[in-house]
């Protein structure tokens, strides 16, 4: 597989390391802006960059016909629109707020969680997040989405970093040097505490997930989550 890095920083350098002993070729890797002609040699886009350049690529990837398959997080507000241009250019798209597969299995444990502790009124839901200090959005993307599968599953209906009301989730983010992303769900009560965490030892499990999707995507059309990828 041909492979655009559209983002070279942490996490596209583990990916193209994973991705050269996996067998696949790098044909174009880039920071910034895109030049002319970037995409023309790929198969297909992984882009890992910045909340503020994330739609762009993603949008050239669509209007160059181009599978893309994003992680970055914290542009989720244009969501709708990405999938609207997605559409309209009969363009193939993967977005996940972390590719790594103990993280998905992770997201189901937490629905389970959720639906299990809904009728029990005394324990109370929160989140942690820690992650590197060089991490730009808090919340973190995943802890983000395990607060809508809270949400779906429970009475609470948004989330928030400070001072939750009754229906707010309260998030909690740390920047602590070198974490790579642990998560962790809390039901406390006055009697005990349940815990649910997921700790990532190393990105490796990002990267080998976003060439897993890479890869499953580019002979599709449409748009997918890593749960249709890892059917579950
Ligand atoms: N979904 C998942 O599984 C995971 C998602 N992530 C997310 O992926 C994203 C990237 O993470 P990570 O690699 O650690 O971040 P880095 O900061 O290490 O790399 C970001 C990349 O974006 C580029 N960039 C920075 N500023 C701009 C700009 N203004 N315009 C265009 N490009 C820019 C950087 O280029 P340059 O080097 O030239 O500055 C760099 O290549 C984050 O949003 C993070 O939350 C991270 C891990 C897993
Ligand atoms: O920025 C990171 O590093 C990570 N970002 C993703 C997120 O925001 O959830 C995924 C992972 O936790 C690492």
């Amino acid at each position: 597989m041909k492979i655009a890095l559209l983002g070279y920083g942490k996490m596209g350098k583990k990916i193209e390391e994973l991705a050269k002993q996996a067998g696949h070729t790098i044909v174009y890797k880039k920071g910034s802006s895109l030049e002319e002609g970037s995409l023309n040699k790929a198969d297909v886009a992984i882009e890992f960059s910045v909340p503020e350049t994330a739609v762009a690529n993603i949008t050239r990837c669509f209007e160059e016909g181009i599978p893309v398959v994003s992680g970055t997080t914290g542009w989720l507000d244009h969501y709708k629109k990405i999938n609207t241009i997605c559409k309209n250019c009969n363009g193939s798209f993967i977005y996940a707020s972390n590719f790594s597969v103990g993280v998905n299995l992770f997201f189901k444990l937490n629905e389970f969680a959720a639906k299990l502790l809904a009728p029990w009124d005394e324990y109370e839901v929160s989140m942690e997040e820690i992650h590197h200090i060089e991490k730009k959005d808090a919340p973190s993307g995943t802890a983000i989405s395990l607060a809508e599968g809270i949400m779906e599953h429970s009475n609470k209906e948004n989330w928030t970093l400070e001072n939750p009301s009754e229906k707010e989730i309260e998030i909690t983010a740390k920047r602590i040097k070198d974490v790579k992303g642990t998560h962790t769900i809390m039901y406390d009560s006055t009697i005990d505490c349940i815990r649910l965490t997921h700790e990532a030892h190393s990105r490796d499990g990002f990267a080998k997930g976003a060439i897993l999707a890479a890869s499953w995507l580019q002979d599709k059309k449409g748009i997918y989550t890593m749960q249709d990828v890892l059917g579950i």
